[in-house]
């Protein structure tokens, strides 16, 4: 399949479900090795080895590859797959990944179950307050997508009320009001004992975006969900 950032491809669900099938698995290896790598007690000589595989392995990936990054480069109908993303990426081994899903009655409001192990830690056997943060703004930037009013975050208000455990997570987002190009989203994670990080924050559709739609005549924004 040929890629083209300026111009994402369209791709039949059939391929798109090809693509999943082969890219999710990868990733998740990938993952994987990340946590081995640091949880990982054995001795010297295995570390030296594995380190060559794994240096074999990336110049075998690298003998065909992007200039730059994945941007959003397919996708099916108007949902593009934003399969480089740092929280939600399906190819991004960086992403937990965020699986955000329509639930609850606020507006746009979303959730995800999420489980962050070793690679998401800042104080001992805790969650790094900026990996919060990131899990935050993308659910609260989905649920004013997936109310119809997408936008780039303007700021991101946090608040940590106690401390977050690595483990298994909720994070939940919501449309709290909109003003025309601006919408307020609010949003948590909540670990076992209830809410840990609070976030509010802006979500405006740019300038250039709107200028776009206008010129289009399309008043629809882009799906949030496939
Ligand atoms: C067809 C394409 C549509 C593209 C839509 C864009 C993305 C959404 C698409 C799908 C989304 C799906 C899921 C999203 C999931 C996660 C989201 C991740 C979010 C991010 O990770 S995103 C990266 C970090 N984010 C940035 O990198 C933003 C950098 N920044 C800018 O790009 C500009 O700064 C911007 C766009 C914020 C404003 O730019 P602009 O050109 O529209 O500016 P303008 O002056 O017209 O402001 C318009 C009105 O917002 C008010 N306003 C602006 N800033 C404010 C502030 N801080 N506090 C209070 N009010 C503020 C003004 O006061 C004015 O208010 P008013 O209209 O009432 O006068």
């Amino acid at each position: 399949m040929s890629v083209n950032p300026d111009r994402p491809a369209e791709i039949t669900p059939e391929e798109l479900a090809a693509q999943t099938a082969l890219y999710a698995p990868f990733t998740q290896a990938v993952r994987e090795l990340v946590d081995a790598t640091i949880r990982t007690t054995v001795d010297p000589a295995t570390i030296r080895t594995a380190q060559a595989e794994v240096e074999a392995i990336t110049a075998r990936l690298r003998e065909e590859q992007l200039e730059g990054s994945l941007g959003a480069h397919f996708g099916h109908g108007r949902a593009r797959q934003p399969w480089g993303n740092t929280v939600v990426g399906l190819r991004n081994p960086v992403a937990p990944p965020l699986r955000p899903v329509p639930a609850g009655d606020r507006e746009g409001e979303v959730h995800a179950e999420v489980v962050l192990g070793a690679a998401y830690e800042g104080p001992p056997g805790l969650v790094h307050g900026g990996v919060s943060s990131l899990l935050l703004d993308q659910i609260l930037g989905t649920a004013a997508a997936a109310a119809g009013k997408p936008g780039m975050t303007a700021y991101l208000n946090l608040t940590y009320r106690r401390p977050t455990p690595l483990g298994p997570l909720r994070v939940e987002g919501w449309v709290d009001r909109s003003e025309g190009h601006k919408t307020w989203a609010r949003g948590h994670v909540v670990g076992p004992d209830g809410p840990t990080v609070e976030a509010e924050g802006l979500f405006v559709l740019p300038r250039w975006a709107r200028e776009l739609l206008a010129r289009r005549g399309d008043a629809e924004a882009p799906p949030a969900f496939e």
